[in-house]
């Protein structure tokens, strides 16, 4: 696994080529500024891990690359495409090709829907038929291990870990391009955590996606990411 740092010019990775790709961006919040002109390329099929100590801005940008945060100077590239705007007003056939992962199932979720309309939601909200997104939910479901009964329960009802289960079953219901897991295992036990990731390796194998993933376990990081990208200390 190479490390470099993320304020490095990050293009030699292939962003020609395409990927996911921030460039030189910068995020403040008040006037704290969080991220200062960082360069950020994944491209297909790769695994790039992100580090740097807690408040260095690695959720930000994962935010900033999913289009839930617009950066206040730079830009996010899809396929060597600027994105302009955050998500509702991006395209849909543009948005849905990142999806993200977060740390805390319950944070993420709407606690009022069963984690079958948890999964099909981002279906119903692009006008997929109903029995299609039933269909696919129902694959994924089985992908992520989630039977029938679970899925008719709601969050409440359900642990962290199955929670989680339906939130990365909800990711990849648009077949993503990239993937961006923010500490997405760190509150599950060892089995549902390296079940998840299994899902994800076996994804990213099927499909070619690039997995952007932020984690504080060097562990994690040595199994699976190809290469680490550091965020400076802020
Ligand atoms: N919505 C917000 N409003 C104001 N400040 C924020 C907001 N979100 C994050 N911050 C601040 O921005 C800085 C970077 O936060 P961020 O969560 O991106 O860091 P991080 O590297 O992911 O940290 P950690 O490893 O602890 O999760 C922190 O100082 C945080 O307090």
């Amino acid at each position: 696994m190479t490390a470099t740092t993320a304020t490095t010019d990050d293009t030699a990775h292939g962003a020609a080529a395409g990927g996911l790709a921030a460039h030189r961006v910068t995020v403040r919040y008040g006037r704290q500024r969080v991220l200062d002109r960082v360069d950020l390329h994944v491209a297909p099929g790769e695994t790039v891990g992100l580090r740097g100590p807690s408040g260095s801005g690695k959720s930000t940008l994962a935010r900033v690359l999913a289009l839930l945060h617009a950066p206040d100077s730079g830009h996010v590239a899809i396929g060597g495409r600027p994105v302009a705007g955050v998500r509702h007003r991006v395209p849909a056939a543009l948005r849905t090709r990142v999806a993200i992962l977060f740390q805390s199932p319950r944070a993420a979720t709407d606690p009022r829907l069963s984690l079958a309309d948890l999964v099909a939601e981002p279906l119903r909200a692009t006008g997929v038929p109903r029995d299609q997104a039933a269909a696919r939910t129902a694959e994924l479901a089985d992908l992520v291990g989630l039977t029938p009964d679970l899925l008719a329960r709601r969050p409440h009802a359900v642990s962290d870990g199955q929670l989680q289960r339906a939130c990365l079953a909800r990711a990849l219901v648009h077949r993503p391009d990239y993937l961006l897991c923010d500490e997405a295992t760190a509150m599950l036990d060892a089995s549902t955590q390296a079940h998840v990731a299994a899902v994800v390796g076996d994804y990213q194998r099927r499909t070619g996606a690039g997995v952007l993933l932020i984690t504080h376990d060097p562990a994690l990081l040595r199994r699976w990411a190809t290469r680490a990208v550091d965020l400076p200390t802020p």
